[in-house]
């Protein structure tokens, strides 16, 4: 299915956040951490480039470390202003945090934990939400990890099937073995998604080259929508501007 009608792959640049520093982890592990600097910067430095979306990720709430909040909220607010969408992620559990996420003017949310643990509290917020709602399927092999990736949380294709009929929008699908190691998207698991479901689905993890986008521009028939795009670009593999020429259509 075609879930994009302009039938370009959308790039989302990502900006994960520990301890007020833009890091990148290496498969998600806590202590991997390489540090990019201020999460701001980060942004607006994407944003020059010309993103149109941000993947914004509190990874102290995700990790239950503490959270970075205010600073989060900031960024969100500065894209706002200038016009970038935000897909905001990390520790988003409950009403309160839904409700600060929201607050931010972010685009959407990308529920993980909350939808292996609380799924009614999940359900209740996209039917109140809509398309303000994503859920991340953060994946290895065909279980889903939360609590900072480090949990069990069940079969993806269960739960993939429950969130279905509870009428999710969209997902954002990552490979934990792929993620942070510039190994080339899990583009077997991104067409099994897809064949799952008829909503939208954002890639995450692997991405190492502007042929690896390519590839995964491939699937926008099949239902693929985006990708979010993370250690590639700080390790300058190539720039924002080369990965979104290289998926213009
Ligand atoms: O993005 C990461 O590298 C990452 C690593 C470890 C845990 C989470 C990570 N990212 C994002 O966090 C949300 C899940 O947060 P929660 O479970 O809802 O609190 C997930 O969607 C990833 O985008």
């Amino acid at each position: 299915m075609t879930s994009n009608p302009s039938g370009k792959l959308e790039l989302l640049p990502a900006v994960d956040v520990r301890d007020g520093q833009a890091v990148r982890l290496v498969h998600g592990e806590s202590g991997t951490e390489t540090s990019y600097g201020s999460p701001l910067e980060a942004a607006l430095a994407w944003q020059r480039a010309g993103a149109e979306w941000l993947h914004l990720v509190d990874l102290d709430a995700a990790f239950g470390t503490g959270d970075n909040r205010e600073l989060i909220a900031g960024v969100a607010e500065r894209m706002k202003e200038l016009h970038i969408k935000v897909e905001l992620s990390g520790g988003i559990r409950d009403d309160a945090s839904l409700a600060a996420a929201l607050a931010t003017g972010c685009t959407r949310v990308n529920l993980g934990t909350a939808a292996l643990e609380t799924p009614e509290w999940v359900a209740k917020v996209i039917a109140e939400h809509g398309d303000k709602i994503a859920v991340g399927l953060d994946v290895r092999g065909t279980t889903l990890r939360g609590r900072g990736w480090t949990r069990d949380g069940g079969d993806l294709y269960e739960t993939l099937e429950r969130l279905n009929k509870e009428g999710c929008a969209r997902y954002v699908v990552t490979d934990i073995a792929k993620d942070g190691t510039l190994q080339g998207p899990n583009l077997e698991l991104l067409r099994n998604v897809c064949a799952a479901t008829d909503r939208p689905v954002v890639a995450s993890g692997g991405v190492s080259s502007l042929d690896d986008l390519r590839a995964i521009a491939e699937l926008v028939p099949l239902g693929v929508e985006g990708s979010i795009v993370g250690k590639a670009l700080y390790a300058k593999a190539f720039t924002l501007e080369e990965a979104l020429e290289a998926v213009a259509k």
